[in-house]
């Protein structure tokens, strides 16, 4: 297999986020995944195409800094009308015609930026809702009452002229669909502003509910619920998609929580859609993601395959049985690395000790948090080819989530007799007290 380096390894320090290039080109004729065979300069156009959607970061400003930034840019005088793009007509209208979202909310056709700039009361510091590698993010009510969430890209951002293949991927983003994944409505280019319009998922992250910041608390069954919507959403993306799409940054952060506390997974940003080519085994490509998470054997061949999403949900998995965050800068330097240092407690069968304090211990919340860390363990293997496939991830956790009811139900009907026994002992006892024949036993037994 040729590969060439371009750059050296940059390693950022923890909570940072990799962005680091390669233009390796690899060849392989085994295995069942996917290559992508370019040229440097291929390879720097492909790169281009994303960084559109989302470029990474290593920086983030805090809210106050969002704020002054808004103030600066709420002056931009929005003169020409260029409407939200995507799906079918990107190809088939000029640039400023208005083109449609496929099957958005009812509202999003025909978005202009001017309608966006309104619904977001003009980028409006009090609709705020985040901030990322990407640019800001709004909450937009539009003019029919639908609320979207609206990711306006930073001005250095993206890249001018965007070739044909952006527009392709565009066009394979409005078409996934799948209730574990926030739903892509489109994107509108308007002079130097890019914004993009998804879906708006209301309960904060994954990582705000581990935190407490947001909820009342994560219980098992429902961290449970969450384990297996990712491995959906990601199973979705890896096998049902038109082209097989590797997602590069599953991370708690990345995953929206429902009102009913169901997961969906956000950020394409990284996604990288891998041509159909059977006989490949892997995309060369330069090395995205965020620490802490990264498969190891991606960063050191810059080699992506879908195990590569698998590792990170690996990692993902023991964030949500232990509640802390893949790196936890201020612990023992022994519990710095939270994926190791659990494993380590599951090898020493000291599994209570890895658990998230938050949660309940009994039983069966221990039983789930040992087999849930029985198979981040697989799926965070030092090599792709030892490790599960997200499909087999997600028909692991289906058992455990069996297993877990049939162990809950037990308890409930144990319980249950716990407390029906002392009452038919207190009814004998008063009997016994009023000097009636217990001749009412057989009833209560049979009762
Ligand atoms: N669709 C959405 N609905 C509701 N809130 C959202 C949505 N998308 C993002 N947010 C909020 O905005 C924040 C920033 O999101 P964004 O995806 O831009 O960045 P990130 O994933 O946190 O960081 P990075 O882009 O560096 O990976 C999120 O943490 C979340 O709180």
């Amino acid at each position: 297999m040729n590969q060439t380096r371009k750059s050296p390894v940059i390693r950022p320090g923890p909570g940072q986020v990799w962005n680091q290039s390669s233009s390796s080109t690899s060849n392989s004729n085994s295995g069942s995944i996917y290559v992508l065979q370019r040229s440097q300069s291929e390879q720097k156009k492909k790169r281009s195409i994303f960084s559109l959607i989302v470029r990474v970061l290593t920086c983030r400003g805090d809210i106050a800094h969002v704020a002054e930034d808004h103030a600066q840019t709420a002056s931009i005088q929005y003169s020409s009308r260029t409407s939200l793009r995507s799906s079918k007509k990107l190809y088939q209208s000029a640039s400023s015609t208005p083109s449609r979202a496929s099957d958005g909310p009812q509202g999003t056709d025909e978005l202009s930026f001017e309608d966006i700039s309104k619904a977001t009361g003009n980028f409006s510091a009090s609709n705020i809702i985040g901030q990322g590698g990407f640019g800001i993010v709004y909450k937009a009510t539009l003019k029919n009452g639908s609320v979207v969430a609206i990711k306006r890209a930073k001005k250095d951002n993206y890249e001018r002229g965007q070739p044909v293949e952006f527009k392709n991927e565009i066009q394979t983003l409005s078409k996934i669909e799948h209730l574990n994944l926030v739903r892509f409505y489109g994107y509108i280019e308007h002079g130097d502003e890019r914004i993009i319009l998804v879906e708006y998922v209301a309960n904060g992250t994954l990582r705000e509910h581990l935190d407490g910041k947001c909820g009342n608390g994560l219980e098992i069954g429902e961290r449970l619920d969450i384990m297996i919507d990712v491995a959906h959403a990601i199973t979705y993306l890896h096998t049902y998609t038109d082209q097989p799409i590797i997602h590069r940054d599953i991370k708690s952060s990345n995953i929206l929580i429902t009102d009913k506390l169901r997961a969906k997974v956000a950020d394409f940003g990284f996604a990288r859609i891998s041509v159909e080519d059977p006989t490949a085994t892997h995309i060369s490509t330069q090395v995205k993601g965020t620490a802490g998470y990264l498969d190891p054997e991606y960063l050191s061949t810059y080699q992506l395959t879908d195990r590569s999403d698998v590792y990170s949900f690996g990692v993902l998995l023991v964030e949500l049985v232990t509640g802390r965050l893949p790196i936890e800068l201020n612990k023992a330097p022994s519990e710095k690395l939270t994926t190791k240092w659990a494993l380590q407690r599951l090898k020493g069968g000291e599994v209570v000790l890895a658990m998230d304090p938050k949660l309940r211990r009994n039983p069966a919340s221990l039983m789930v948090v040992e087999k849930v860390l029985r198979l981040a363990r697989q799926c965070v293997a030092p090599t792709r080819q030892l490790r599960p496939s997200m499909k087999r991830c997600a028909e692991i956790l289906w058992r455990i989530r069996k297993d877990f009811h049939e162990h809950n139900d037990v308890m409930a009907a144990a319980n249950h007799s716990v407390q029906v026994a002392p009452q038919m002992g207190a009814i004998k006892n008063r009997r016994e007290f009023f000097g009636i024949e217990d001749s009412g036993n057989q009833r209560f037994q049979s009762a």
